[in-house]
């Protein structure tokens, strides 16, 4: 991966004097408070100046997107209004499978596949390793799955990547074992290794809570001050919508509609809508029931799948297999960087079809848990039919 490309923003300044749970300065950090000039993003979706009924259309096809994020729910809520028996919903994943089919029963297969080569792990977090729930801050995960998790990390190199905050996630999963990237791949803590820490501006040595070396990598780390003032105006903006809830994930910000009443939904994204005409070089994507907003610049979970495998030293490696398991629209980058490098498998966890650029699929988490003691099994030689 070069490091150097024009896509990576080039970072100067220290940041302000603060300590994070991972026992990393802030300080340490390279940011520029004023802001470098950036390339506009082709994602840039956002109408910078009020043009009425222009504003009207795009808000509206917003609306749509933000009543079609749950997939599942949209299928329950189609399947009661048409009457269909919960067989033909069953029928319909079965079809699905044929596409994407489970990642368990496809095992023997991932197995061959991998046999005497490098198996790299990459995880999500909420939808993957935890069951989505209604509030953000209780989305814990199972005893049995940080064992099963631990287990894995143990064996392969693992990492979690997912849209919470670096610090947050961290808190959830509580493993030292593995790498975590938070803020959709935008907070890296990945391991030291040489050529990439040298090589990079973004990307600083430190230590974590534990007294481990770390590479840190914060691509977006110039616009903190940015995301701190859209993150005061996002609270003030929605602080009267009811279930409206607006989470720091400190390079992007998140705005929950799960439990406002859909019919205040137009008024959740026309609030967030309108703050962002003000924010040029931020852009807006959407996952489940959440509005993201997040620094205009060319990184997501998959340019992070690629960082880590170079900081891991298993890029460009035959023998190399990455396996990317996620929920979310985000985590499409990631299997579209596995499935167009022809290396390693996307795996999609879903409960009802969609379309995807993941290879395999497993319908929830205690499937994802499933898969992951399947691996450990296999690597430890206990499931005789595939060694
Ligand atoms: O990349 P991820 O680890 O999947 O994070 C994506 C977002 O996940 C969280 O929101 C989602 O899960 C919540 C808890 O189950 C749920 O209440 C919410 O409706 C979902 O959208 C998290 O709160 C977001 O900040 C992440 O961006």
């Amino acid at each position: 991966m070069d490091l150097k490309s024009n896509h990576t923003p080039i970072l100067t300044d220290a940041a302000p004097m603060t300590k994070s749970r991972l026992g990393v300065h802030s300080s340490r950090l390279p940011y520029s408070p004023t802001g470098a000039a950036f390339p506009t993003s082709p994602l840039l979706t956002i109408p910078r100046k009020k043009t009425g009924i222009l504003d009207d259309v795009r808000c509206s096809s917003w609306l749509d997107a933000m009543k079609s994020s749950s997939p599942t729910a949209m299928k329950i809520t189609k399947d009661i209004n048409h009457g269909f028996a919960s067989s033909d919903a069953d029928s319909a994943y079965s079809t699905w499978l044929l596409k994407y089919p489970s990642a368990l029963s496809s095992f023997e297969q991932i197995a061959n596949h991998a046999k005497g080569k490098r198996i790299a792990l990459f995880l999500d977090y909420d939808g993957t390793l935890s069951p989505i729930v209604d509030n953000p801050d209780c989305a814990f995960m199972s005893e049995n799955m940080r064992a099963a998790v631990k287990k894995v990390a143990e064996l392969f190199p693992t990492a979690i990547i997912s849209g919470r905050s670096c610090d947050k996630v961290h808190e959830f999963v509580g493993l030292t074992e593995l790498y975590y990237a938070g803020s959709h791949g935008m907070d890296i803590i990945g391991p030291v290794r040489q050529s990439v820490s040298d090589d990079h501006p973004n990307c600083i040595r430190s230590t974590d809570n534990q007294g481990k070396e770390v590479n840190l990598f914060q691509p977006a780390a110039e616009f903190l001050p940015m995301i701190d003032k859209v993150l005061d105006s996002l609270i003030e903006c929605t602080k009267d919508i009811k279930g409206a809830k607006v989470e720091n994930n400190k390079f992007c910000v998140s705005v929950h509609y799960r439990n406002v009443e859909e019919k205040n939904w137009k008024t959740v994204g026309q609030r967030v809508f309108d703050i962002l005409k003000d924010y040029p070089r931020l852009r807006l994507t959407h996952g489940r029931k959440v509005l993201e907003v997040r620094p205009v610049i060319d990184w997501d979970k998959g340019k992070a799948v690629t960082f880590l495998l170079e900081s891991l030293g298993l890029s460009n490696c035959d023998d190399v297999v990455p396996i990317y398991v996620g929920d979310d629209r985000t985590d499409e980058d990631a299997f579209k960087v596995l499935r167009e490098g022809n290396k390693g498998y996307g795996i999609l966890v879903a409960s009802a079809p969609k379309e995807s650029k993941a290879v395999y699929s497993l319908r929830d988490p205690s499937e994802v848990m499933e898969f992951l003691k399947t691996l450990v099994a296999w690597k430890s030689g206990h499931l005789n039919s595939f060694v």
